[in-house]
């Protein structure tokens, strides 16, 4: 997936093997098989879970419980408003995934575990994750250089200020500006701002829908993910690519470029979500251009920007939302493209990465 424009925090979420600690105290009112279970189980993935409820009749009911709760929300409760898997084509109850709200520098994600559908554990711990916000401009005493020093950036004033729509790029205040997180000009940093939902659909495995009416130039999300280098980029797009050669695999691993005038590429991000992402990884290709536009988003202070996606429409309820991949297909064979689009090309763009 590639992206040309022209010119609540993941510290909190994860929990490493020797992070976890000590576990919490069990009950011992309950039985002794269910007495940490409630504990434990949260952290397993699907084939762990399955594994673990056919052992017995309670563990059968507690990952029940685990399964319905985690498709009743794939943000972990990390976005403010509950993102629920709706499934009515076959009987994937969800698609698993970590949960990032923003852009983090990538790590080794198999030592992390994330809890997931029990109220007994909430994804809390501390994690070892570096939010990519953390890589900006800073003076000899560590603290961030630029900002604005406004008491409140209403009215336009704020030297921040310029996130205004839908052109390329925007600005927004940042770690060292003096305003606070409640500033009017800090729009893209409160997570998913709309009510959605996560559909299963016959063809194109899981896509995002609204579930709201969103009007057009409405901020909805940005693309979090892991950070990735060019190289490791290119090892995983391989790595993937293979995997779906396979069968069915959907990787969320987006290239965004942002040129210059004179057209020459002068940034590229590679943000990974296939395995630690938000909810923006579900958001299926449009030959159409779809209904989202991206842009941009420099907040001031952090070298690097964050990619947001906007409404490019009003979009009503249910609609699904997408946008376009891209619009080379270098590869002839390309994985089919089902947009139902009467601009549909019938191959998913693809491109060397
Ligand atoms: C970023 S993911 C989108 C979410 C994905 N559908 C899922 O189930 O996780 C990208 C993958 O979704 C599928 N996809 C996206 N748009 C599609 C389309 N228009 N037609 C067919 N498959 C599509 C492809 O497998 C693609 O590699």
């Amino acid at each position: 997936m590639q992206v040309n424009l022209n010119g609540r925090v993941p510290e909190r979420q994860m929990l490493t093997a020797e992070e976890s600690g000590p576990p919490k105290r069990c009950n011992a009112r309950e039985p002794p098989l269910l007495q940490c279970a409630e504990l434990v189980l949260p952290y397993l993935n699907p084939s762990e879970l399955a594994n673990v409820s056919l052992t017995s009749k309670p563990l059968f009911k507690l990952s029940r419980t685990i399964t319905i709760r985690r498709a009743s929300d794939a943000s972990r409760t990390f976005e403010t408003l509950p993102i629920p898997f709706l499934n009515t084509v076959d009987s994937h109850p969800y698609a698993p995934f970590l949960y990032t709200r923003s852009l983090v520098l990538s790590s080794p994600l198999s030592l992390l575990r994330q809890p997931w559908g029990s109220s007994a554990v909430s994804p809390s711990a501390q994690s070892r994750l570096l939010s990519a916000e953390s890589v900006g401009f800073v003076d000899g005493e560590g603290r961030a250089m630029s900002g604005c020093e406004c008491e409140a950036c209403d009215g336009g004033e704020c030297p921040c200020a310029g996130l205004d729509g839908l052109d390329d790029v925007g600005r927004e205040c940042g770690p060292g500006c003096w305003c606070g997180p409640e500033c009017g000009n800090r729009l893209t940093r409160n997570g998913v701002a709309v009510r959605v939902k996560i559909v299963r659909h016959r063809r194109k495995g899981w896509g995002l829908h609204a579930d709201q009416l969103i009007a057009k130039s409405q901020f909805v999300f940005e693309y979090a993910g892991e950070l990735l280098t060019t190289k490791e980029a290119q090892r995983r797009h391989q790595y993937y690519d293979e995997l779906a050669s396979q069968g069915r695999f959907s990787s969320a691993l987006l290239v965004v470029r942002e040129h210059l005038p004179s057209g020459k590429a002068c940034l590229r991000l590679n943000i990974d979500a296939t395995r630690l992402g938000n909810i923006a990884r579900f958001v299926n290709h449009s030959c159409d251009g779809g209904n989202l536009s991206t842009k941009l988003v420099r907040s001031s202070g952090a070298l690097l920007p964050r990619l947001c996606f906007f409404a490019s429409k009003d979009i009503p309820v249910d609609e699904e939302l997408t946008f376009s991949y891209g619009e080379i297909r270098k590869r002839s064979k390309g994985l089919p493209c089902f947009c139902n689009s009467p601009s549909c090309v019938g191959t998913l763009p693809s491109e060397d990465t």
